[in-house]
């Protein structure tokens, strides 16, 4: 069964597009992962599978159920991490996580008190004395507590120092094994890297690549590093050119004979040929024209 299945998702906000065209399958129990730049549409897919936002055309299923029919049967089976933590005032923490246990009509108080321990979560606090940090762990507590079967992470980290990062993604590994589909929504991409086995990349509000990570990650580009100098002229398949006065860097995507017999013709003490590394990979795919 799909956990996830968006056919052809379109939503504007008055004449503003904020995903057009979106098709995506995400199967039970995959860690997937769903990369985009600032404004490229990650949010609005996530508030418009969780029924938050009405699609302007399309549709999309979870487990198999409507989003607009069959919503609030969705939302019991979802733990949702909205990207900006946001809380009634006058609660302590502790109420706040009874609070949202109770809305699911649940006794999550046991899984409540392991992942406040794990997060290290004080939980007398008031919520508006939280820090930025500490509110989105108990945003993290509250969408986790009840042990869904999918869970929807909306930019989850942001806020939490190196060691809780850690922390929280020891969890949500245990609880990818024990069956959970995680839907995490990124731009960080050490973190889907490390952790998703698919992910689908977003750019302008359209889905430009769905693949396996490593798939996704393979390019024919390589970096060349030149220490020396050498006239490049018109030579093709050249992008991202950085000169300095040792030498000159650019990504190289053309033929390898045409390359080597551009360079023999320059004054060239030192070069590397090199993979890139990931973050450039990935800028590849941000950049205009960079779509597969
Ligand atoms: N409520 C809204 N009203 C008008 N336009 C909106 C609204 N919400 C989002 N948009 C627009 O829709 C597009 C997609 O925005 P969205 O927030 O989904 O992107 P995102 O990938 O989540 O970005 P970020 O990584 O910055 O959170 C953007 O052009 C944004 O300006």
């Amino acid at each position: 069964m799909d956990a996830i299945k968006i056919n052809n998702l379109t939503k504007y906000y008055g004449k503003v597009c904020g995903i057009d065209n979106v098709a995506l399958t995400v199967s039970k129990g995959e860690f997937f992962g769903f990369i985009g730049p600032n404004g490229a549409g990650k949010s609005t897919t996530i508030r418009t599978l969780l029924g938050l936002i009405r699609p302007t055309s399309g549709s999309a299923s979870v487990f198999d159920m409507d989003i607009i029919n069959d919503k609030e049967k969705i939302l019991a089976l979802v733990g949702y991490l909205p990207s900006e933590a946001l809380f009634y005032p006058g609660m302590r923490v502790r109420e706040l996580i009874k609070f949202s246990a109770d809305l699911r009509k649940k006794n999550c108080q046991a899984a409540a008190a392991r992942l406040c321990e794990r997060l290290q979560l004080d939980t007398s606090r008031k919520v508006e004395d939280l820090s930025f940090g500490n509110r989105k762990k108990a945003a993290i507590i509250c969408a986790l507590q009840h042990e869904p079967d999918l869970l929807i992470l909306d930019e989850p980290t942001s806020g939490l120092d190196p060691l809780m990062q850690k922390e929280f993604f020891d969890i949500l590994r245990e609880r990818n094994k024990a069956g959970a589909t995680i839907f995490l929504s990124s731009h960080i991409l050490s973190e889907i890297q490390q952790n998703c086995s698919r992910a689908a990349i977003i750019r302008e509000g359209r889905i430009i690549a769905c693949d396996s990570v490593e798939a996704l990650s393979k390019t024919n580009a390589k970096r060349v590093n030149i220490q020396g100098t050498v006239d490049l002229g018109h030579l093709c398949g050249v992008r991202d050119l950085q000169k300095s006065d040792m030498g000159m860097n650019f990504l190289y995507s053309g033929d390898m004979n045409t390359l080597l017999s551009t360079l023999s013709t320059g004054d060239i003490q030192d070069l590397s040929i090199a993979e890139p590394d990931l973050e450039e990979i990935f800028l590849h795919y941000y950049e205009d024209g960079g779509a597969k």
